[in-house]
């Protein structure tokens, strides 16, 4: 587009977003206006309403088209509570509305018609209470209309007779100027409703990464802290009330500070995250596993410490089998089954004490609890 034209555009509908998209409401209202007030005029050729009503009635139209740019182009509605000045211009689009039926006579089923863009602009912004006021305005509007033409006839002089084929060609007409606004309207609210769903499922994936953010452990991809320490907790509020024993086991790895030492912290977390995966891959969907902390994992199995040792020592034979960072990699594990009424805490104390135990009789091994 020329500059010159880019200019006017910028001049007239403002740089601002929001009060452009405000612009447009206006434009596309009073493109539904103007279309009518073309109709109107023709009827007055036609003999059916008198000059005067017409021009009284253009008055209004022009006066409400002037007045609602200035007031959104300005700027002056965005102090309001309604800087669209929906309220406002829905009423005022109602008054015309009826106005024009009231005096366009033969016609006046047509000029009804632009009703429709009232409400569909109405579904942007209104709430309840608001559709309600603008519906029993529009309704007892126009009932008092009807009644003040029926009672005072000499305000609505010219009511002449029309050819159907008129009346057919007045409704497409009319139809022609009222369903591109609402199709505009459709379109905008259809993208509205495409950005609401966007929104909805970017929350949802925020939602979700937040969760595995909070739950899971950052360089192995398993259970954090927090949340098998949660889990471990659950499982024994479940044992006591199902009475159903399970056992846990701290797995440390063997010398890890050597591996640092030797080959550097980043080898050091690939070790951490191979063990990780090694371990995952040999439990069940039953069993748990979390990153205790450093080096050490805990296990979360249900029943007894035979079935705990026989999945520790699978875990044992695929490190052995893994040759984490090319080196050779073991781990001592303490293991403990939970007694009936015993707590967290002191479940893990023992779980730690057997730990010990293996570290001290050797490592590259498990011991069980008393
Ligand atoms: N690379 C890496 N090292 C860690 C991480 N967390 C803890 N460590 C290291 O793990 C080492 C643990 O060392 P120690 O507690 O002395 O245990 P150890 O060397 O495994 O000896 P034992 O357990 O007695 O066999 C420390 O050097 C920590 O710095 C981690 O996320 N990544």
């Amino acid at each position: 587009m020329p500059r010159f034209w880019l200019r006017t555009v910028e001049i007239l509908a403002s740089r601002d977003p929001r009060r452009r998209l405000r612009l447009i409401q206006w434009l596309i209202a009073s493109f539904v206006y103007v279309g009518a007030a073309t109709l109107l005029i023709t009827g007055v050729g036609q003999g059916w309403m008198s000059t005067g009503a017409l021009n009284l009635w253009l008055g209004f139209v022009a006066a409400v088209i002037v007045t609602s740019y200035v007031a959104l182009r300005s700027g002056w509605t965005e102090r309001l509570q309604d800087p669209s000045l929906t309220v406002w211009q829905l009423s005022m689009g109602v008054i015309a509305v009826n106005w024009g039926y009231l005096i366009c006579g033969p016609m006046r089923t047509s000029a009804l018609f632009p009703i429709m863009v009232i409400f569909a602009f109405g579904a942007f912004t209104l709430r309840w209470r608001q559709i309600a006021f603008v519906t029993v305005f529009a309704v007892s509007s126009l009932v008092a209309a009807v009644a003040a033409r029926w009672m005072f006839p000499e305000w609505v002089p010219a009511q002449g007779e029309v050819a159907p084929e008129r009346v057919d060609l007045n409704n497409i007409l009319m139809l022609i100027i009222v369903l591109p606004a609402l199709a505009v309207i459709a379109a905008r609210l259809s993208a509205l409703r495409q950005k609401l769903r966007d929104q909805r499922e970017a929350l949802a994936k925020a939602l979700s990464d937040v969760e595995r953010l909070a739950t899971s452990d950052e360089l192995t991809g398993i259970a954090n802290r927090r949340s098998i320490k949660m889990l471990l907790e659950r499982s024994v509020a479940m044992s006591s009330r199902q009475q159903m024993t399970f056992s846990i086991a701290i797995l440390d790895i063997d010398y890890f500070k050597a591996i640092n030492d030797e080959l550097g912290h980043a080898a050091g977390d690939g070790v951490l995250r191979q063990f990780a995966a090694l371990a995952s891959g040999q439990l069940r969907t039953t069993d748990l596993v979390g990153r205790w902390g450093g080096e050490e994992f805990l296990l979360i199995l249900p029943g007894g410490t035979r079935g705990m040792l026989h999945v520790i020592e699978r875990i044992r034979t695929s490190i052995r089998g893994g040759c984490l960072e090319s080196r050779s990699v073991t781990f001592s594990a303490g293991v403990a089954q939970h007694m009936p009424g015993e707590t967290v805490d002191a479940l893990l104390a023992r779980a730690d004490a057997a730990l010990y135990d293996a570290k001290r009789d050797g490592r590259d091994r498990s011991s069980v609890a008393a």
